[in-house]
């Protein structure tokens, strides 16, 4: 079978996320866990998902791992490299999409290659090459208070061309809901005025499946999961029937929810789970100060029953990250609840723990660090770009990576309705 598609996702929620997305229009998939050792077997995958943490790292590291990416992929024959980032674009003041891009499309000898975080099913639509979030631009939305990667412009040709060494072009929606061979002369005409990059319009799923027609040929892709929708029908794939996640109903799994994000839609989802079962909030001053937080933590979850969930979460609104990257600097606040939710995570695991929900991107990035997974098979959608997964491992563990911005506030009910 040939690998298809290789895709390098930035972070390890964009991965199963992107990989969701292909697996429910009918690929076969496989994502790993950073570049895999030798001897790993990607069996008969169509496409296979490099999941990074390199979003938030310095912009020559992100290139460097990006590359070794892709030449995994290209080793495995990967005929088309798709650079999966954010549906918000998010990145740092520095700023990696744009130099990791360049070096793609340099490496792979692409000569043009499309821009599009658009996910119309979550809200993220691109206009006039503005980023929307809902009804509001980026720069308006919850997004201009990431602890990470505050995001405070929309306008993507300017932030993509701010980022990239290369011009960037616009192809406007009108051209867009004109067809394939439109797009396809706006592709050329974009090309002959020297432009590197094409920021895409989409605002609802139609434009992003005429789009993957469209950049049938091109080596490389850059966008967010939703521009892979299309993607499948290019080699002949097609959607399959549903399948269910293949858990027994009656399985008892003890099952925690961690959570590192601050988004406003997992606050919201953790509102909820808060109210259904037991939780625990970790205090980044008593981490900070060295106090025993991930014994207690683990002392505090053995003390539940094993029936129901337990919800650990560092989880804070904007004014209290604010206070706290105030206190220990911006990134140091991050990674250590990061590292305490990580520890959290694999204490629970050596407990007997066999389902992990976690919520955040460079939160799960850290979890899944920790626990040494080294690939996830893709599993049943809990709500659009969350899948539950598998880990590749003798004693496979359910895990699903929840985007900080994905899921309604009902998330964690339902998420574990569909694991049974
Ligand atoms: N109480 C807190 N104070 C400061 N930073 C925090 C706190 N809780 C979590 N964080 C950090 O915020 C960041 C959230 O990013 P991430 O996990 O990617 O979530 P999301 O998917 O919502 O973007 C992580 O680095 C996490 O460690
Ligand atoms: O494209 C998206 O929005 C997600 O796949 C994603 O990358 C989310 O990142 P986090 O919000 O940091 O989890």
């Amino acid at each position: 079978m040939p690998l298809f598609l290789g895709v390098i996702a930035d972070d390890f929620t964009g991965a199963t996320d992107i990989a969701s997305i292909l697996a429910r229009e009918g690929m076969k998939v496989v994502m790993t866990i950073g570049i895999p050792r030798p001897g790993f077997d990607i069996g008969d995958a169509e496409a296979v998902v490099v999941a990074l943490k390199s979003r938030t790292i310095p912009a020559d590291q992100a290139v460097s791992q990006s590359l070794a990416a892709l030449a995994w992929l290209s080793e495995r024959g990967a005929g088309q490299i798709f650079f999966k980032y954010c549906s918000t674009f998010d990145s740092t003041a520095a700023g990696n999409i744009g130099p990791v891009a360049d070096a793609l499309a340099e490496a792979l000898g692409a000569e043009i290659a499309v821009v599009c975080p658009a996910f119309p099913q979550n809200g993220r639509t691109v206009f006039n090459g503005h980023l929307f979030v809902g009804r509001q631009l980026l720069q308006d939305s919850p997004m201009k208070d990431h602890p990470l990667t505050p995001m405070r412009r929309s306008d993507l040709v300017a932030l993509m061309a701010e980022q990239s060494a290369h011009p960037v072009g616009l192809v406007p929606h009108e051209v867009v809901s004109a067809g394939e061979a439109a797009i396809a002369g706006a592709f050329a005409a974009a090309l002959s005025e020297g432009k590197r990059f094409v920021v895409v319009d989409a605002i609802h799923d139609a434009h992003l499946r005429v789009l993957g027609k469209a950049v049938r040929s091109h080596r490389l892709l850059t966008g967010g999961s939703a521009l892979a929708m299309g993607l499948p029908q290019n080699f002949g794939i097609s959607r399959k029937a549903e399948k269910s996640n293949g858990t027994s109903p009656a399985a008892k799994v003890k099952t925690a929810i961690l959570s590192g994000s601050c988004s406003q839609a997992t606050r919201q989802q953790l509102l909820r789970a808060k109210a259904l079962w037991p939780s625990l909030r970790i205090n980044l001053d008593a981490v900070a100060d060295g106090q025993s937080v991930v014994e207690e933590a683990l002392a505090w979850a053995r003390s539940q029953s094993e029936s129901v969930p337990v919800v650990i979460y560092g989880s804070a609104d904007p004014a209290e990250v604010e206070a706290n990257q105030q206190r220990y600097g911006r990134e140091r606040a991050g990674a250590m609840m990061e590292q305490a939710l990580a520890a959290i995570a694999s204490g629970l695991v050596a407990d007997g723990t066999a389902r992990l929900l976690v919520a955040g991107g460079e939160t799960s990035g850290a979890v899944i660090s920790a626990l040494k997974i080294k690939g996830l098979t893709i599993g049943a959608e809990i709500a659009p770009g969350v899948p539950w997964t598998t880990t590749l491992a003798a004693n496979p563990l359910q895990v699903a990576l929840k985007s900080g911005n994905f899921g309604g506030p009902d998330f964690f009910e339902r998420a574990l309705e569909i694991a049974g």
